[in-house]
């Protein structure tokens, strides 16, 4: 007798800078062959479109008037994630301190918020049509982009760790000016109105503050397949 697929399982996972979402959600995915979407890069990418275009971003109408404008495309696969705008490579690009600097002006503005959002579905709903599942990672993701979801894990972790970690992947960057940055983009993120920074109800939360990641992932898996076998 063949044994039945797994069911597809569509895994929301939250929290602030430096907490491990990235790294965990792709490790995930590729253990469990399940597809990745970094929903970060997304408000990345559009960012930089905008800044390459010049348009004011100290004006929430300014930004509002083009949301519409760059097309976005998200690569899934956890091994090879990519991300285009307007079919340019923009996984570099993205990555600048002009652009960390400058998401959270746009990510604030609900015009944005509203066409990421609706990207984002469509690509889970895929994803779950599949059959494949996907670990969908960001801000709101359980709290407002896939309020269903299977599973909702939210990571936390000291500002001291997530700088460190932050500050280790970027050379020669101060820690102390790293911890920062952060903790202000983190306000900025969690204060605005449309889909702040929150964990959810539901949420499954892990302090990776004293944990490898290896522990982290191993975590994650667990709770991933737990789910699976429910469902
Ligand atoms: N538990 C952990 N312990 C140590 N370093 C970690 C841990 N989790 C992630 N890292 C490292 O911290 C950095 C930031 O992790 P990342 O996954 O990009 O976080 P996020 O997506 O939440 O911003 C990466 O260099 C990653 O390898
Ligand atoms: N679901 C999401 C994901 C990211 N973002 C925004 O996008 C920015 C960059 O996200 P990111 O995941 O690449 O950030 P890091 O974890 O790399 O620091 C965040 O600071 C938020 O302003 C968001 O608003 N909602």
């Amino acid at each position: 007798m063949e044994t039945a697929a797994p069911a597809a399982v569509i895994v929301a996972i939250d929290g602030p800078s430096g907490t491990g979402k990235s790294s965990t959600s792709k490790a995930v995915a590729a253990q469990l062959g399940l597809s990745y979407l970094d929903t970060g890069a997304q408000y990345r990418a559009i960012t930089w479109w905008m800044v390459n275009n010049g348009i004011d971003l100290t004006d929430p109408t300014a930004i509002a008037a083009v949301a519409g404008k760059a097309e976005i495309l998200s690569g899934t696969d956890p091994a090879a994630p990519t991300i285009t705008v307007d079919g340019t490579d923009v996984a570099g690009p993205i990555r600048t301190g002009e652009v960390t600097s400058k998401v959270s002006a746009v990510s604030a503005v609900p015009e944005v918020r509203a066409r990421i959002t609706e990207l984002q579905r469509s690509i889970a709903a895929s994803a779950a049509a599949d059959g494949v599942g996907m670990v969908v990672e960001g801000r709101d993701i359980g709290t407002t982009v896939l309020p269903d979801a299977d599973l909702k894990i939210f990571l936390t972790a000291s500002p001291e760790a997530r700088a460190a970690r932050r500050s280790g992947e970027l050379k020669g960057a101060d820690v102390k000016a790293t911890q920062e940055a952060l903790i202000k983009r983190d306000a900025a993120d969690s204060s605005r109105k449309t889909s702040p920074l929150a964990k959810a109800g539901d949420a499954v939360e892990v302090d990776t503050t004293d944990l490898t990641l290896q522990q982290v992932i191993e975590c994650v898996v667990t709770l991933v397949e737990e789910k699976r076998t429910s469902k």
